[in-house]
């Protein structure tokens, strides 16, 4: 009885739609978390970007090259800065220990946030789809009255179950299953998970933000990816202009998301390099990435810097003084 009652509260919860911001954790340049300027972060996130909801600790945020104790504080320094400012604070509770992601699915519904997700365990990993579910349901009946999120990142954890398989009969195993976050480019599972599990209205999260219009077009019912930090602004007028059906323009945004992504790509793109990038556009000191990541080279930063100019990303006044973090 009680169980039910915890897993109908979370299906009360709004469902988690639009753009998601997956969270940098911003760190001193002693390679500390820097929770004074998370403040800043999340106004910046809702003033300037756009960008309501929050993903926080997941790839972008590190957070699996933190401590159970960092992640503990950065989750509860996220929802107490988000309060009566962000729709939903989604706090990524994956861990290779079952034991560790529980405790932190439980801390999570202690601090009041909106809702969890979990990646697959990576190091031994599960052989087949039972042994994944087995996993998942444990953390989440840590959490029962907070919307569950299967987080879907095969390329990083090399789990290659297919979403479609996962789903089927997933509700029955875990009550709180409230939809996935899909950071994969196979776009024919993605869309068999909407086209076979929509009238179930699970939130359907695309994760690779510059293929995000081809996942609008299967059904996509929202987004959570790294770039909405910085281009949010960009990708709402995006979102925006296929809501209205003007896929011209939709299609205009995309290309341009697509010009900037595909050449910081080519430079070498990832955690570290993001950092550098929300540091140039917002002002705000991220900090250097956790070893084994390296700082991005001042060669990237100034190429990702004209880029974001002549793309229209970042104007002079923009720019502040003593932004730029570089390992030369
Ligand atoms: C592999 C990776 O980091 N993918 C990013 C994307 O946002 C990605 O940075 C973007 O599509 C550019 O390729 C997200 O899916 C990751 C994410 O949402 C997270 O940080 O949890």
């Amino acid at each position: 009885m009680i169980f039910y009652l915890l897993s109908s509260m979370a299906s009360q919860k709004k469902n988690l739609q639009g753009l998601v911001a997956a969270t940098i954790t911003p760190m001193t340049e002693h390679g500390e978390i820097n929770l004074s300027v998370i403040g800043q972060y999340v106004d910046y996130l809702v003033g300037k970007q756009g960008v309501k909801n929050i993903f926080v600790n997941g790839t972008t945020g590190e957070g699996l090259s933190l401590s159970i104790s960092e992640r503990r504080l950065l989750a509860e320094e996220w929802v107490i800065k988000g309060r009566n400012k962000l729709d939903q604070v989604v706090i990524h509770v994956g861990a290779l220990s079952l034991k560790e992601s529980q405790q932190l699915a439980q801390h999570a519904a202690e601090i009041g946030a909106d809702g969890i997700a979990v990646i697959a365990p990576f190091f031994l990993k599960p052989r087949d789809k039972g042994d994944l579910i087995a996993f998942l349901r444990e953390v989440a009946a840590a959490a029962p009255a907070l919307p569950f999120y299967y987080y879907h990142i095969p390329a990083l954890t090399g789990v290659k179950i297919r979403v479609e398989e996962l789903l089927d009969g997933i509700q029955e195993q875990i009550p709180t299953f409230r939809g996935v976050k899909f950071s994969d480019t196979d776009l024919l599972d993605f869309g068999q998970c909407v086209d076979q599990y929509r009238q179930r209205q699970f939130a359907f999260l695309f994760g690779v933000d510059e293929q995000l219009l081809s996942a609008l077009v299967m059904g996509a019912t929202g987004a959570v990816g790294s770039t909405y930090n910085y281009l949010g602004q960009k990708t709402n007028q995006m979102l925006e202009a296929y809501e209205r059906k003007d896929l011209s323009s939709a299609l205009d945004h995309q290309f341009c998301i697509q010009r900037f992504i595909n050449f910081v790509v080519k430079l070498g793109f990832g955690v570290s390099q993001n950092k550098a990038i929300m540091t140039l556009v917002s002002g705000i000191p991220m900090g250097p990435p956790r070893l084994p990541l390296q700082r991005a080279s001042k060669e990237f930063i100034d190429k990702a810097e004209a880029k974001l100019k002549s793309l229209g990303f970042l104007s002079f006044r923009d720019l502040k003084d003593g932004n730029l973090e570089t390992s030369s």
